[in-house]
């Protein structure tokens, strides 16, 4: 498709849907705009945008397709301006927020003065953000839950699809209300129990130090989302408020259910209780909502010795391996520290493990 698309908001969902849409449509032109100047010179410098724009203004005046990919807070103000600026009578507006109720309300105004939106919203990502984080696979396989108003023509819903081919994600039209009920019990309230978890940690290494250095297996899996962006979880949450406080509830009755096992003693209860959970964990699709790893990391660990990041990345590089990303984690206290090394795909990740593995004695693994 050719066209100009401007994309609001160049963090991680805004540079992953522009690596999309370039990578399907090769003649469309993509301009960006992030209130941050580093992200816009980032993803320019990247190649996830053809240009920046200097406004919001600048850029939506001669657009096809306007992404908003900005925390949802911001999407609405967003909303509220786009509906005062002059824009092309066929523009078509989506946004990729994680709520949809209070967004598709906002862009009434704009769907009064004739403009199509139609709420969107990837069901991938992760706890990492900005356009550095950005890559073109990170929706392949998902869910991508739309939200168009009834009076929407399909025509238009179409039209969207076909720009957001590139994310070979699975489209499912859905309504506002049934979105944020749905992505509230399994998206939006995890995060505020894996936060919790970790609070509980943090409060207990007061006083116990060896907390921290124990927090591995469980703890890590249970609470990686906790790393996610505090701006984007307290707009989220302060826009699914009524479904979250009924989810706290129904949780809160749930956790004196247990309580009430443990008093008891009730072997039986509890067991049928881990046991009930296990089935239906067990039974959940393995390819889909996101459960395929958003990044491909593998974990190395190192001895601390001048130029052992070099000496790892030039046996990838040596093996033509390449990275998306490497960071130093120091975790335990034996071992100096731990390598993360982030890559596109799984295939890169195992070719990688075996190539460490070949030239050197480190011990690598998938999981932190
Ligand atoms: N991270 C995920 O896993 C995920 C998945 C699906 C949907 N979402 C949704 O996508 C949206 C973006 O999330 P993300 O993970 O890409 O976050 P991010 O922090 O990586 O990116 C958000 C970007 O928006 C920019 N921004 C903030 N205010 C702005 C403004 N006024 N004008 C222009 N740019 C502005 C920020 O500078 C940042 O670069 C959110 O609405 C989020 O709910 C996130
Ligand atoms: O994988 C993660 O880190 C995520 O939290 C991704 C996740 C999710 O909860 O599944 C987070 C918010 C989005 O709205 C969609 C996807």
């Amino acid at each position: 498709m050719k066209g100009r698309v401007f994309v609001i908001g160049l963090g991680l969902i805004g540079g992953s849907l522009a690596l999309c849409m370039k990578g399907q449509h090769k003649d469309c032109y993509i301009i960006g705009y992030d209130i941050n100047d580093e992200q816009g010179k980032l993803a320019k410098m990247l190649g996830v945008v053809d240009c920046v724009a200097s406004s919001i203004e600048e850029g939506a005046m001669d657009a096809d397709l306007i992404l908003i990919t900005t925390p949802v807070q911001v999407t609405e103000r967003i909303l509220n301006l786009l509906a005062v600026i002059p824009l092309k009578e066929t523009v078509l507006v989506s946004d990729a927020g994680s709520t949809k109720a209070e967004i598709v309300k906002h862009a009434e105004k704009l769907t009064a003065k004739g403009i199509t939106f139609i709420g969107g919203h990837p069901m991938a990502g992760s706890h990492k953000s900005g356009v550095s984080a950005a890559r073109q696979l990170l929706f392949e396989n998902a869910f991508y839950l739309l939200t168009p108003e009834k009076h929407i023509a399909e025509e238009k819903i179409n039209l969207l699809k076909e720009w957001l081919k590139g994310t070979k994600a699975k489209f499912i039209v859905t309504t506002p209300e049934e979105h944020d009920y749905l992505t509230g019990v399994i998206s939006h309230f995890p995060h505020i129990i894996a936060a919790s978890l970790v609070h509980q940690a943090e409060k207990t290494s007061h006083d116990q130090s060896l907390v921290t250095r124990l927090a591995a297996g469980g703890f890590r899996d249970i609470t990686r989302i906790a790393s996610s962006s505090p701006t984007m979880w307290r707009d989220i949450l302060l826009q699914n408020k009524e479904i979250l406080l009924q989810l706290l509830s129904d949780w809160q009755q749930e956790m004196k259910e247990v309580a009430a096992m443990l008093k008891e003693q009730d072997g039986e209860r509890i067991y049928q209780y881990f046991e009930k959970a296990k089935k239906f964990r067990d039974e959940l699709p393995q390819k889909q909502m996101g459960a395929i790893p958003a990044f491909y990391d593998l974990f190395v660990d190192v001895p601390d010795y001048p130029g052992v990041v070099s000496e790892i990345t030039g046996y990838l590089a040596k093996e033509e391996i390449s990275i998306t990303n490497i960071q130093i984690r120091e975790t335990r206290e034996d071992i100096i520290g731990v390598l993360v090394i982030s890559f596109q795909t799984e295939h890169d990740r195992l070719r990688a493990k075996e190539c460490i593995e070949y030239y050197t004695s480190f011990e690598t693994s998938i999981a932190p």
